[in-house]
């Protein structure tokens, strides 16, 4: 799946770079996602995975570079209007109200967006018998796809995830990994995922970045990753054999 110049990527960063005092916690990272790839950002704690998503979605506060949605330079907006612009956000910490319902979280999420598929979101994230629940009495498992839920209103056209399987037991990581691969099909959502659980990474990625210290240090297919010797022996070892 490659984008052409008449069909822009989803999603595109430039020499993006992120500078804490002294240190390059990014450095001329170059990022281009096609539209409808679910692509896997990988690395060592510290490489910088965090901060390429703050960069993308607004949140850091000083960088460089470029970025573009659909072709579009967003790199002057804030993370409001880079989301209604069409990439939302899903936090590792879950961001949902537990004194609200699901219904109302979802109500006040559709509010500040052009196109309400509220009723649709629900029923792909199997939410819709839990609508009139308080968050603070659903399991985690199902806050975590109330998370993703509220990350999806409104169809953005790109959606970064920060670690979406963190605290989930294997199978409900399994079946959020065959959601996100669906949604991605079903709906042309461009997703970038940074996650730790090799298993959902490597199983729903069309392609994967790696970064280490700050670049890029390969891009590929699971495949091509799995067997890149230089991942191997800086990042993935014999975790992923
Ligand atoms: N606010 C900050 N001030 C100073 N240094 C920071 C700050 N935030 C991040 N860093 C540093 O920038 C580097 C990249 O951090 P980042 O959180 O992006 O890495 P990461 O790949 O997401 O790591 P992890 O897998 O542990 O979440 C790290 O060395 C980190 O210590």
């Amino acid at each position: 799946m490659n984008a052409t110049s008449s069909q822009p990527f989803a999603l595109q960063g430039l020499d993006l770079s992120r500078v804490y005092g002294g240190f390059r916690a990014l450095d001329g990272v170059a990022i281009s996602v096609p539209k409808g790839e679910v692509r896997g950002i990988i690395g060592p704690n510290g490489a910088g995975k965090s901060t390429l998503m703050d960069v993308l979605s607004g949140r850091a506060a000083s960088w460089g570079g470029t970025v573009r949605l659909g072709g579009r330079d967003i790199g002057a907006l804030s993370p409001r209007e880079r989301r209604q612009a069409g990439l939302a956000r899903s936090f590792q910490k879950t961001n949902v109200f537990a004194e609200l319902t699901i219904d109302e979280q979802i109500r006040l999420a559709a509010r500040s967006v052009e196109i309400d598929n509220s009723a649709e979101v629900l029923d792909k994230l199997e939410l819709t018998a839990l609508r009139s629940r308080l968050a603070a009495d659903i399991s985690y498992g199902d806050r975590r796809r109330l998370d993703l839920a509220l990350a999806l209103v409104g169809r953005p056209q790109v959606l970064l995830l920060d670690e979406p399987a963190a605290g989930l037991t294997v199978e409900e990581s399994l079946a959020m990994a065959r959601l996100l691969r669906d949604l991605a099909l079903e709906w042309q959502v461009t997703v970038l995922l940074v996650e730790h659980d090799m298993e959902v990474v490597f199983g729903i990625s069309n392609r994967i970045t790696v970064l280490h210290l700050g670049k890029v240090l390969a891009e590929g297919t699971p495949d091509e990753i799995r067997s890149n010797p230089v991942v191997v022996s800086a990042y993935l070892g014999s975790s992923v054999e």
